[in-house]
């Protein structure tokens, strides 16, 4: 694994240093190719990605993936998720607001899926936090998602709660968790739990590809082999409720029509490029929220593709 950091300058300037080669001869350049195909693809096929998710942010999630150019539906009952699964390029599964009854009806969707090898991506929303939470985490273990994404404080927790960490066993408590639905880990902190987690994805996936993105000031992504780190985006997108829920569903609006790795950094860098433009267009939290799904809709896919993505 080289540490050389490989950045190439987007079409905004952002970042003009080169520390490596350019994209040729690398995985990079055909990276860039099948970003910019995912997000063609969601805006000429428009890929229905069904949710189960919070009650909080569902709104911005359905707006995210239809700004994206995807289809949405939202559902809490498995027999209607199960139901729709077939026309469902790709699910989402966010546990931010739990009622009691998602104990059994979650495990459930998830072991549907596991049977008919449908893709699906988990928020893990405030993992570590509740003993209902913690049970349907643990019981995904054994029926896990395409996809994670979370911030660094969830994905550590998830990987500390299905053994995956160094010092962790299954069922203990995590070393980390959340405050709520916040990070209070870095996202660096999260680069061997977020492989880890990601090596554990593939190797239970039926074409043993899978990601893990978590989310922050600098995204970083892993198919569990490379490590992305994709920089930008805009702190106002802390300032609204379901920047991070509403990524999750997009990831799952692109899973429907390419590989994880690729869905992942498409959906980061979709997000990344969209926050900047909102944030030059909008004068505080509501209207950057607008301006920032109008950027959904603008942003092109040679923006996306062109973004600063370092290679680890
Ligand atoms: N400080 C920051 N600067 C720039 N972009 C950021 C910053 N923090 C988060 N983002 C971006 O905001 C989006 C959501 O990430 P965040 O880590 O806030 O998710 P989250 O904590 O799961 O959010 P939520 O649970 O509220 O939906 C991502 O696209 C991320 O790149
Ligand atoms: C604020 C909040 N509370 C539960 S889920 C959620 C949305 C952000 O994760
Ligand atoms: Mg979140």
């Amino acid at each position: 694994m080289s540490d050389a950091s490989l950045s190439i300058r987007n079409e905004r300037g952002i970042d003009s240093s080169y520390t490596n080669s350019d994209d040729s001869g690398c995985d990079l350049a055909d990276l860039r190719v099948r970003i910019r195909t995912a997000v063609e693809q969601v805006r000429a096929t428009r890929p229905l990605a069904q949710s189960f998710t919070n009650f909080v942010t569902i709104n911005l999630v359905a707006n995210a993936q239809l700004a994206a150019g995807g289809a949405a539906a939202m559902s809490f009952l498995p027999d209607d998720v199960i139901d729709t699964a077939p026309i469902s390029g790709a699910d989402y599964i966010n546990v931010g607001t739990l009622l009691p009854f998602y104990k059994d009806a979650l495990p459930q969707i998830a072991r549907a899926f596991h049977k008919t090898g449908h893709k699906w991506v988990l928020d893990p929303v405030a993992a570590g936090i509740g003993r209902t939470r913690t049970e349907i985490l643990r019981a995904f273990r054994a029926t896990p998602p395409t996809i994670v994404r979370g911030n660094a404080s969830e994905i550590i927790a998830l990987a500390d709660m299905w053994g995956l960490s160094a010092e962790a066993e299954p069922g203990n408590q995590p070393a980390t968790r959340p405050a709520g639905v916040e990070a209070v880990d870095e996202v660096d902190a999260a680069v061997e739990p977020a492989r880890r987690l990601a090596q554990f994805l593939a190797a239970s996936a039926p074409d043993k590809t899978a990601a893990v993105a978590v989310s922050g000031k600098i995204d970083l992504v892993t198919d569990g082999e490379t490590v992305y780190r994709l920089p930008g985006g805009s702190a106002m997108m802390t300032k609204i409720t379901g920047a991070g829920c509403s990524l999750g569903g997009v990831t799952a609006t692109y899973l429907a029509v390419a590989d994880p790795l690729t869905a992942a950094l498409a959906a980061s860098a979709l997000y990344d490029r969209a926050g900047e433009i909102a944030e030059t267009q909008s004068n505080g939290p509501g209207s950057f929220q607008v301006a920032f799904l109008d950027a959904l809709w603008n942003v092109t896919a040679d923006q996306v593709a062109a973004s600063e993505i370092h290679m680890f």
